[in-house]
């Protein structure tokens, strides 16, 4: 992990198998083995911290090792954010850091559901309105980095409800329609897109944002991102 934060790392909080039993496409995988592991609330230096709190941003460092876990490639428990007191959902800004990633969207109303494929240097911005699981389709370590606002409880009943998100990623990279869900749209599939307006472009580094006291508002306040980045 030193190769991605040079910094001070606290224990990261583990997800298990058994965190992961009622979003899985095989239930019955159960155990404690760790799928992966949460480095939150990092900052590099006592300024940085209290600028990061200052904004209401979280950085996090998120590790998933490669591996299937009962036919399906490792991936992440999926959640929603709550909604801003605008009403419109807090969004999320991901950079894959090592690895490769699949970050499976879907909207809260289902009528979208798609896959943004990212590979290192990358960044993915979780839409609002969106939940998000991360799969790590690769056979190399996935490392990615986060920024949140760092008011956002992520809820977890829909996806433990429906057994995960509306498409499960199997092994060899089969996509497989939960059947728990409504009809849903086809899986739209795009590779990961800049948004330059706030900042976002492949391969800068996702600290700098924080390093550079740069503009994260958005991030609190979704009504200033472009609302049509990923309309295809
Ligand atoms: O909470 P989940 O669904 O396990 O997802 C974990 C991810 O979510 C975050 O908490 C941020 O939304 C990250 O720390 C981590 O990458």
């Amino acid at each position: 992990m030193s190769r991605y934060w040079p910094g001070i790392l606290p224990d990261p909080s583990v997800r298990t198998l058994d965190d992961m039993r009622y979003v899985l496409a095989s239930p019955d995988a159960a155990g404690t083995m760790p799928l992966y592991f949460m480095y939150r609330d990092l900052a590099l230096t006592e300024d940085d911290r209290q600028w990061l709190a200052e904004q209401n941003v979280r950085f996090d460092i998120t590790v998933i090792p490669p591996g299937i876990v009962g036919g399906e490639y490792v991936k992440t428990k999926g959640h929603y954010h709550p909604l801003t007191p605008a009403g419109i959902g807090y969004p999320e800004l991901y950079q894959v850091l090592a690895g490769e990633a699949h970050y499976l969207l879907q909207r809260k109303d289902l009528r979208d559901v798609v896959v943004v494929t990212a590979k290192a240097a990358e960044f993915v911005l979780i839409p609002p309105g969106y939940g998000h699981v991360t799969i790590n389709p690769g056979v190399e370590e996935l490392v990615m980095a986060n920024l949140v606002s760092a008011g956002v409880a992520s809820e977890y009943a829909f996806y433990e409800q429906m057994q995960g998100g509306a498409y499960y990623e199997m092994e060899g990279g089969v996509w497989v329609r939960n059947p728990r869900y409504p009809a849903v749209p086809p899986l739209r599939v795009i590779a990961a897109v800049e948004v330059p307006e706030l900042g976002i472009r492949h391969g800068r580094g996702i600290y700098e944002m924080v390093s550079q006291r740069e503009d994260l508002a958005y991030l609190n306040a979704p009504e200033k991102i472009p609302d049509d980045f990923y309309k295809t």
